[in-house]
């Protein structure tokens, strides 16, 4: 091991104990109400948690400057979250660094706008992506600015293809974001470039899957916006959608595949040969495997019928190990020595478990955005497949109880020093916005919960237990005064986002040595302060340029 990956002896506390990390995903603190479903929600395990405040028990913040994100005013997710707890720094995440490469027009001198413009001459400009302000996964004002900027740069005939939200967003704003983005390109065309919006699907639908928990939702996009096919064609993308919400129980995140075609019936945007594409989201876990679609030669997810010789370039490099894509606008943050590394290297055995849609948070997030191990020898990281082709609703226990398990087995068998787990239920379930369905995922993490305490009460252990941002807490869009918004038909305005409260922390354990509690002196703690605070209850100091520690051993 080289010098520098050696951490210090903590002075006061011990080696040896097992240690759990418990990221509960989408589990904010908030006023207990009725649209608070962890409030609603029997969590016996989560409320004597708090029964620890403020020794063992203590709120982080989870949201803007805190996590990385450009403002105050940005939820948490679960990118920048399990970033910040895996890294226990602060970096710049990539929606400030495409801001800042747009406002200093840095991004059009970047190799991989060059790269792309080439294209600009003969071929077609393809934008893709999340069409929202949402601030999770893109923003709408990059998107228009590039639309702006590529214009001026040369490109002459671009087409977007457009992926509704209602997720990070109001279900059932994707109307007004159509209207503004084709409002931007009728402008465009104005000024003489044949811009127009070529296809579209709803997000959870189509295009956006992850950690390949479905290649069917790739597909469809690939359908779409590759070969111009799709069981919808419209001539007019704000009609399209507008058609397609009206449908019983439709939803923007769910919108079928759809392509705008001619008064001749053709598709306006297939990608074809010579052409550019641009994948804009600078979120990685969703674009991965659309990068792989469109970046690898060898390719066995799905039948592609026709790959395009294009070039193209993500918004981001979405994974740094396996430099996907190899073009892209905008260098991602550098996230290196993180938590992880440092205490494998430490000789720290590693067990890391979610299922399939959160799997990525606890290891690739967790490990800054990079894939697979540090060391083979002393991490295991386990998936758990998730269900696939329904909404979490349907299934709100979802795979907790596995997921408790296989964590409790791995902690029983003694094998490991640090085990780390994500459970999904409240963000995932949160995000459909069905209440009473909610209610119950909450309640199944809160078992997941103890089952994992529970064997670290027989082992001896220690836990840290905490989350990666807010969603459960609150389902309903408020005013400033925080009463509910009624929509115009008086009906509640369900939040289907994250929000921007705290998150819980707690430690505790027959482990944790006698006087370890929390720190009175760093009142605005964020996420990243949860590393180096794992790192001292593994009995070891954390870096110095790590932000601090939470906690304190105090003599008693
Ligand atoms: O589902 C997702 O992609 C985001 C919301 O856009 O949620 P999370 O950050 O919790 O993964
Ligand atoms: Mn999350
Ligand atoms: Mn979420």
């Amino acid at each position: 091991m080289g010098s520098s990956w050696k951490l210090a002896d903590h002075p006061k506390l011990p080696k040896g104990k097992t240690v759990a990390v418990v990221v509960l995903d989408g589990w904010g603190e908030a006023k207990p109400d009725q649209y608070n479903c962890i409030h609603v929600a029997e969590t016996p395990t989560m409320d004597s948690l708090k029964k620890g405040d403020p020794d063992k028990w203590r709120l982080v913040k989870a949201h803007g400057s805190a996590v990385g994100l450009p403002t105050e005013d940005d939820m948490g997710n679960s990118e920048v979250g399990h970033n910040a707890l895996g890294a226990g720094r602060i970096f710049a995440q990539g929606a400030k660094l495409v801001d800042l490469a747009l406002e200093s027009g840095k991004i059009y001198d970047g190799e991989g706008f060059k790269y792309i413009s080439e294209c600009f001459e003969k071929g077609t400009l393809h934008l893709i992506g999340l069409l929202s302000d949402g601030g999770v996964h893109s923003r709408l004002d990059q998107l228009l600015l590039l639309l702006k900027g590529s214009s001026e740069r040369g490109a002459k005939r671009i087409r977007v293809h457009i992926l509704t939200d209602g997720r990070d967003v109001l279900d059932g704003s994707s109307v007004g974001f159509v209207e503004t983005l084709e409002n931007y390109l009728a402008e465009l065309r104005g000024k003489g470039v044949d811009a127009q919006i070529a296809s579209g699907g709803g997000r959870m639908y189509v295009t956006m899957d992850r950690y390949e928990n479905d290649w069917e939702v790739v597909k469809r996009g690939w359908d779409a916006q590759v070969l111009g096919e799709a069981p919808f064609k419209f001539r007019n993308a704000v009609e399209g959608v507008k058609q397609l919400r009206a449908a019983p129980k439709a939803s923007d995140q769910y919108l079928p595949p759809f392509v705008i075609a001619d008064e001749s019936g053709k598709p306006v945007g297939p990608i074809v040969d010579g052409d550019a594409v641009v994948t804009i989201n600078f979120r990685a876990d969703r674009m991965v495997m659309v990068a792989k679609a469109f970046e690898y030669e060898d390719f066995d997810k799905f039948d592609r019928v026709r790959v395009p010789k294009i070039r193209y370039a993500g918004m981001l490099q979405y994974d740094g190990e396996l430099k996907l894509p190899s073009h892209y606008l905008v260098s991602p943050p550098e996230i290196d020595r993180t938590s992880g590394e440092y205490l494998v290297h430490n000789g720290i055995r590693t067990f890391a478990c979610s299922e399939t849609v959160k799997f990525g948070h606890v290891t690739f997030f967790w490990n800054g955005n990079r894939s697979g191990y540090f060391n083979e020898e002393l991490e295991e990281y386990v998936e758990i497949p998730s269900d696939s082709g329904i909404t979490f609703n349907v299934q709100p226990k979802m795979k907790a109880l596995e997921i408790g398990e296989k964590v409790r087995d791995a902690i029983l068998s003694g094998k490991f020093d640090q085990v780390r787990v994500n459970i999904p239920n409240g963000d995932m379930v949160g995000h459909t916005g069905d209440i009473e369905a909610t209610v119950v995922a909450c309640k199944a993490a809160d078992e997941a919960v103890k089952m994992i305490l529970d064997a670290i009460e027989q082992v001896g252990g220690i836990y840290v237990v905490t989350a990666d941002h807010g969603n459960a807490e609150d389902m309903v869009k408020r005013n400033k005064t925080g009463q509910p918004l009624l929509d115009k038909g008086g009906k509640i305005q369900i939040l289907t986002s994250h929000t921007c409260q705290p998150v819980p922390i707690a430690i505790g354990g027959p482990g944790l040595a006698p006087g370890c509690r929390f720190r009175r002196d760093i009142p605005t703690g964020g996420l990243a302060n949860v590393a180096a605070t794992v790192m001292n209850l593994h009995g070891f100091e954390a870096p110095s340029d790590y932000e601090p520690t939470l906690v304190e051993v105090v003599d008693i």
